[in-house]
């Protein structure tokens, strides 16, 4: 490099530090700025200041950048401003990891969740009989599964489709999840049912069609039993985290966060499985996160590689849906697998090392 590049170069260095600092400088002006104006309940952008001060500017420019330059120049600098005094005043949510930086483990009964291990959930879409919940619950043992889930509340798209069998339901999950030294999972659609679910469910479903059901979520964040909840099908990622916020702020940390697919234009899949909102929920929530893949895909076939997606995405858990006979359920037939074809589900997971060997093998 000639002597006089590097010269040259040099003092524009020392002109990119002094900017630098006065920048700074401004910045920490414009922060208490902000703060007056947030206490004043004074809108932030201001257009009329920042035309006055273009002006000012533009009628001092001593050239050689021309005039539209140099207001291009100072808009990008109240533009920075603008959004300092935005993150300035971003109130931090507490089911960010910003507040919470180490994972939380939610505890269902003695059962831990989030702690590392992968977590299965499984069980019928809706609770039918005795010996239809019996059965599942019974093949959950035989794989070492602790959480066993079942509709008894559902809703359903159409009225006229089996709306479950409502505490009747929860009774029977409780029954067969007693024999087997199982937890219970299922949805309450009711914010006055929260009471009465309490008395038989481990934890408090919250369905995707219910994720902005303001009041009910205030309702779970008043119970004793963590929530499941789930992504509203047309929800965004940041909407998921805030109707989780609802149910910690009223004093609930107990809360599972659930992918279950999102509506697009494709139909080949019930829904589309946003897999990368797993990574974005880990990376910005302290809450355990799982993937529903059966809701998600809406289709046996692709189950297996959409489960293994899940996990290796970093997703703490799955759900999936298990039926003694799929055929005649009531409730999404298609998409729900029988025992025998959970049992090679569970072989596969465990080939992978995704999922750990069963620890239970009696019942
Ligand atoms: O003067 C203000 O009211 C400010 O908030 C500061 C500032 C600036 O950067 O100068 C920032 C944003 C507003 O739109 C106008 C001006």
């Amino acid at each position: 490099m000639s002597h006089q590049l590097e010269h040259l170069r040099g003092q524009v260095d020392e002109i990119n530090t002094k900017l630098l600092e006065l920048l700074s400088q401004r910045a920490e002006l414009v922060r208490a700025i902000g703060d007056v104006k947030k206490k004043q309940g004074i809108n932030r952008f201001d257009p009329v200041r920042e035309r006055d001060m273009l002006d000012q500017i533009v009628g001092k420019n001593p050239g050689p950048f021309d005039d539209d330059t140099v207001r291009h120049l100072f808009k990008q600098i109240f533009k920075a401003s603008l959004d300092l005094q935005k993150q300035n005043h971003k109130k931090v949510l507490l089911v960010s990891r910003k507040r919470h930086p180490e994972d939380t483990v939610v505890m269902v009964g003695d059962e831990p969740v989030g702690d590392g291990k992968r977590t299965i959930v499984a069980g019928p879409c809706s609770v039918e009989s005795e010996e239809q919940v019996r059965q599942v619950a019974q093949s959950l043992k035989k794989q070492g599964i602790r959480l066993l889930r079942g509709g008894a509340f559902k809703p359903r798209t159409s009225p006229y489709d089996f709306q479950g069998m409502g505490e009747e339901g929860l009774q029977m999950l409780r029954k067969a999840a007693d024999e087997y030294d199982l937890k219970v999972i299922s949805e309450i659609v009711n914010p006055s049912d929260m009471e009465m679910a309490e008395r038989y469910v481990d934890v408090i479903q919250i369905g995707a069609r219910n994720m902005q059901n303001f009041e009910l979520l205030k309702a779970a964040g008043s119970v004793r039993r963590p929530v499941f909840l789930k992504r509203g099908m047309s929800a965004t990622v940041e909407e998921f985290l805030f109707a989780a916020e609802y149910i910690v702020s009223r004093g609930n940390t107990q809360v599972m966060l659930c992918e279950r697919g999102i509506r697009t234009y494709e139909k080949w899949t019930r829904n589309t499985l946003d897999i990368s909102a797993v990574p974005l929920l880990k990376q910005e929530s302290h809450l355990p996160v799982f993937v529903d893949i059966t809701h998600s895909t809406g289709r046996r076939d692709i189950q297996r590689p959409v489960a293994k997606a899940a996990l290796a995405a970093g997703a703490d858990g799955i759900m999936l849906e298990v039926h003694p006979d799929p055929s005649v359920a009531l409730s999404d037939a298609n998409q729900q697998i029988d025992i025998p074809q959970f049992e090679t589900f569970m072989e596969d997971m465990r080939v992978t090392g995704l999922i750990k060997p069963a620890k239970t093998t009696t019942g």
